[in-house]
């Protein structure tokens, strides 16, 4: 566990100029467990982290790694057992992708052979293809760059991550798949990570607990995102976290077992006739596995059903997903029933938007607090 207590930091202190970055901050974050800190522009943030490592010494309050206050510790041990990821990745030019990766692992005395195997097995393990392994920096996209500085930083297997906007400087669609990556990578790692971003959909992602710093370096809540969502302390907060709030927070209620209704399908490659002889205006077509691929208006087929006639919109739920990815499969379909699927992927039935509402209300009845 990684615990604040009572950090401040300003910069300049006792000087005209002086900036408190950091006021009076008491945090703990869990061993094995993501801590992710928020907050618009200049908030603190970047000056948290970075009093973990002491690149930064804090102006007054202690900060304890497992019990043992970190500024009593040898720096150089300190850092050995913190991995730092950073914005842009960071990485050393004119070393190759493995190289980078078995740097900290070389300094620390391990021979070249095995540090170029465990670099190896890192890089794999971060998604990235081995093929990459004897390029330079600039041969790879800023995605790929980023997840060798996850690698890098994974290195010497420390116990404690500092990421600081380790995912902002890439493209939305490569974000979500660096960020589903690192969840997956957590969930077999549980390392203690601080993570910083200005992001609050990253955040509430990401986070297993959220701290919203405000300007001033003040904490305005440390929660669950759910808590988060459901429960702002205050405007700030709930500004802060954004609108559609209550339907967001429904991404952390598992679906509840409903009654699906059974639904006609159809194939890609059936006859317009076939299709029409179900009797409705829609209807939903399967692959080969079983897998909803999408809907497709009857009197639209002239010949055949084909992946161009389908309607891409709709979005399917898992039967052990949220209650939110099924409200929105029912809200998202074009004809009304949301597609509901195993986990495996294959088309279970339907529900509707009307049968998704009362088991919200019910769960809200179910958490009410009685009045004392
Ligand atoms: N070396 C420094 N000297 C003086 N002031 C500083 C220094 N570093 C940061 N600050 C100030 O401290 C405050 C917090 O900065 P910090 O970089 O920690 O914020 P941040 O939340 O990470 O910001 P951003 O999201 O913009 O990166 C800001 O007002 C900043 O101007």
């Amino acid at each position: 566990m990684i615990r604040f207590e009572r950090v401040t930091k300003t910069y300049g202190a006792g000087t005209a100029g002086a900036t408190t970055a950091v006021d009076d901050l008491t945090l703990e974050a869990p061993t094995g467990r993501i801590t992710v800190l928020v907050g618009p522009s200049g908030c603190g943030k970047t000056t948290t982290l970075r009093m973990v490592n002491r690149m930064i010494t804090p102006t007054s309050g202690t900060i304890t790694i497992d019990g043992r206050d970190t500024a009593a510790l040898d720096v150089a041990e300190l850092r050995r057992n913190i991995g730092y990821v950073i914005q842009h990745a960071g990485l050393f030019p004119h070393r190759t992708v493995v190289d980078n990766v078995a740097t900290v692992p070389r300094l620390l005395g391990v021979d070249r052979r095995t540090a170029r195997a465990r670099a190896m097995e890192l890089i794999e393990r971060v998604g990235l293809d081995p093929s990459l392994a004897r390029r330079y920096p600039a041969q790879l996209s800023g995605g790929q760059q980023q997840r060798v500085g996850v690698a890098r930083a994974l290195a010497a297997d420390p116990p404690v991550m500092l990421m600081d906007e380790p995912f902002s400087a890439v493209d939305p669609v490569v974000r979500e798949q660096l960020q589903n990556e690192f969840l997956r990578l957590q969930s077999d790692l549980g390392k203690t990570i601080l993570f910083v971003t200005h992001d609050i959909d990253e955040a509430i992602k990401l986070g297993d607990q959220v701290a919203v710093l405000r300007v001033g370096g003040v904490l305005a809540q440390l929660d669950t995102p759910a808590r988060l969502l459901a429960d702002p302390v205050d405007d700030f907060v709930a500004e802060f976290v954004g609108r559609d709030r209550g339907y967001r927070a429904l991404a952390f209620e598992d679906a509840p077992e409903l009654a699906l209704t059974t639904e006609p399908t159809t194939r890609l490659g059936a006859p317009g006739d076939e299709v029409r002889a179900i009797g409705q205006p829609w209807v939903l077509a399967l692959g080969a596995d079983g897998d909803p691929v999408g809907w497709v208006r009857a009197d639209a087929v002239t010949t055949t059903v084909d992946a161009t006639l389908l309607h891409r919109g709709g979005t399917v739920a898992r039967s052990d997903g949220s209650l939110r990815a099924l409200l929105d499969a029912a809200l998202s379909s074009p004809s009304g029933r949301g597609v509901v699927a195993d986990r495996d992927g294959r088309f279970l039935g339907t529900i509707l938007a009307s049968q998704v509402v009362p088991a919200i209300e019910a769960r809200r009845e179910h958490k009410e607090v009685p009045a004392s």
